[in-house]
């Protein structure tokens, strides 16, 4: 690019900056020296590819959605928590929001995600363990009390149950008196990355495409502010994925719901807003940081160019990061401080917008209220105390970092053309009943494709761990020492009797034949192909429980079985 060029980008951006709020802070560098809010090629200098990097808040966004970075404002601290009944979860949160985190985010239990009732024989020894336990609309209304879900952004960590889940949240908000349509929060629905990596399905993948298809556009039309999807590769990358693959797969499932939203006949510019990302900070410092820039690169330019998306907001690629559980050690479980701030200080370099830092008793259990708390004040430290948010972008144009970043990119790319070719060989005809990319996505979940991937990455670091090429401290180098006691959290089994007395108490005092008609009629919408998101919502109201409503649909759709794999 040459230098007029570069000057009148930084002249846009400038403008951009100038119109843009900024927070009230000390933008200075410890010393009291004055620091600009981004820095760019020197005044005169051409920069081969600049167009590429640019400026923040403009196309592609490599260097961050916002002129003012977090001038402007800072990523919010969003600390996943959930253990317990929903009382004691409530507590939590209430601790999370005193503390300072900015939003919050519920992790369920294990019946929970599995769209069973706390008195299913399978949940048995489960309830409350990793996560909390909701049964029904009742569960959701004391998880928020006291907290107003109007004000506060919340994010659930549900894809199989997602849907229901969800209308549970709806009806919790009615019960406060909070009109649905201002809600504002995400939740995690994400189903390609349940048959790919994480293994937390329901139902098979075609009708599951269909309910997604219906929450997409009863979001769209009417709670704009919400994002029904949040994308996730943190559990590709998890399962053992590459920093290539995770963005790959991640992103490949993000334009399957461009697909499906298109194919549903609904406004990209307007459902696109709603998509919303979650990666893994890993270990690999520079690594990460370019792995969040060309997400945010590809993302854009395919928005624009592939699917047509014109407004800046379908445009954007806004994310959600959590600290790599994977990277944390029961040995020396106190270094885990150090790498969890090491990787949330590549999430913020990278342009986060929100972060989880994980505690560093995790690998041993959840966690523990200390433990928990030092995991948020080490984004405080970040946040306050080391310049970090006073610069947009600061490794922008850095030779490594760009370098990586394009790296990253292009294995992408060869990584979509692979996905593509599947999709292509699935409908060699080219008629893709939602989207090329989704045929693509669908046959390598069918024939085993992306978890061969997955676990090849995942065995050839585990070699290069065991040949002693890959280091980790307290594990295979600089063992012994540094131990400690840690205070665990356990959940009591009471959790589960009482969880059980309270579901049994609920069931006995609502209306059986409220009920049934209501799960009546939200079958025959299954069945009929109109929008399930009422029905179940009256479902709901009708204190309908999750293992009920998902108990009809699995009835209806079958469950989905994975292929074998060697
Ligand atoms: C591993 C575990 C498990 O499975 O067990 C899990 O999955 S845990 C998974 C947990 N998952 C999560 O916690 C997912 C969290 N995701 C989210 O919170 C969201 O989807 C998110 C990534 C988009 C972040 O949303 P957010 O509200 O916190 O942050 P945003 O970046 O959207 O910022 C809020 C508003 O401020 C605006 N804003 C932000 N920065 C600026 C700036 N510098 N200048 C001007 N405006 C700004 C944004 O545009 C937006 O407004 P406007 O909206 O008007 O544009």
């Amino acid at each position: 690019m040459d230098a007029e060029a570069i000057s009148e980008g930084r002249r846009r951006w400038q403008a951009r900056y100038d119109a843009a709020r900024k927070r009230d802070a000390d933008f200075t560098t410890l010393s009291g020296d004055a620091v600009d809010p981004v820095y760019g090629p020197r005044p005169g200098d051409t920069y081969e590819g600049f167009e590429r990097i640019g400026w923040p808040g403009e196309f592609p966004y490599t260097r961050g959605l916002h002129a003012t970075g977090y001038r402007g404002r800072t990523w919010t601290i969003r600390q996943f928590a959930g253990f317990g009944n929903a009382e004691q979860t409530n507590e939590r949160y209430k601790m999370i929001l005193e503390a300072g985190g900015g939003g919050l985010s519920v992790a369920f239990d294990m019946p929970t995600l599995m769209g069973r009732d706390s008195d299913d024989p399978r949940s048995l020894g489960e309830v409350g363990h990793c996560g909390v336990a909701i049964d029904s609309a009742a569960d959701m209304e004391v998880l928020f009390r006291d907290i107003p879900l109007g004000e506060v952004t919340t994010s659930m960590t549900i894809s199989g149950p997602a849907v229901p889940v969800f209308c549970m949240y709806l009806v919790a908000a009615e019960r406060q008196g909070v009109d649905p349509g201002v809600l504002n929060g995400t939740l995690q629905t994400d189903i390609f990355k349940e048959y790919i990596a994480q293994k937390e399905w329901l139902f098979q993948p075609e009708p599951h495409l269909r309910l997604i298809g219906d929450l997409m556009e009863h979001c769209a039309a009417g709670i704009p502010a919400y994002k029904p999807l949040s994308v996730s590769g943190y559990h590709i990358r998890e399962a053992g994925a590459t920093a290539a693959q995770e963005l790959a797969y991640t992103l490949a499932d993000g334009f399957g719901y461009v697909e499906l939203g298109l194919s549903r006949g609904l406004d990209v510019n307007r459902f696109a807003p709603g998509l919303s990302f979650f990666f893994d900070a890993h270990l690999d410092f520079f690594e990460e940081i370019a792995k969040f820039r060309a997400a945010r690169r590809i993302w854009a330019r395919w928005m624009r160019d592939v699917y047509g998306a014109t407004s800046e907001k379908a445009q954007w690629l806004r994310f959600h990061t959590q600290t790599a559980g994977v990277s944390l050690t029961a040995q020396q479980p106190y270094n885990n401080v150090v790498r969890t701030a090491v990787e949330a200080l590549a999430a913020v370099l990278g342009g986060t917008n929100s972060l989880h830092t994980n505690a560093l008793d995790e690998t041993l259990a959840l966690p523990s209220q200390q433990a928990a708390e030092i995991a948020l004040r080490t984004q405080q430290v970040l946040m306050e105390e080391t310049g970090v948010t006073n610069v947009a972008d600061p490794l922008g144009g850095s030779w490594y970092v760009e370098q990586l970043t394009d790296r990253i990119e292009a294995d992408a790319e060869k990584i979509f053309e692979q996905i593509k070719e599947r999709g292509t060989r699935a409908h060699p005809d080219g008629q893709h009943p939602i989207g090329p990319i989704t045929s693509g996505i669908l046959r390598g979940i069918e024939d085993g494709w992306f978890t061969g991937e997955i676990a090849e990455a995942a065995f050839t670091y585990q070699r290069a761990l065991e040949k002693g090429d890959k280091r980790v401290v307290g594990v295979n180098c600089h063992t012994g020492s540094v131990t400690g006691d840690l205070e665990i959290l356990r959940v009591s089994h009471e959790v589960e009797r009482e969880q059980v007395r309270l579901l049994t108490d609920r069931k006995a005092r609502r209306d059986d034949q409220r009920v049934k008609r209501a799960l009546e009629a939200m079958l025959a919408a299954a069945r009929d192909g109109s929008n399930m998101i009422e029905p179940m919502l009256e479902a709901v109201r009708a204190e309908a429980t999750l293992g009920e409503i998902c108990g009809v649909l699995r009835d209806e759709w079958g469950v989905y079985v994975e292929p074998a794999g060697f």
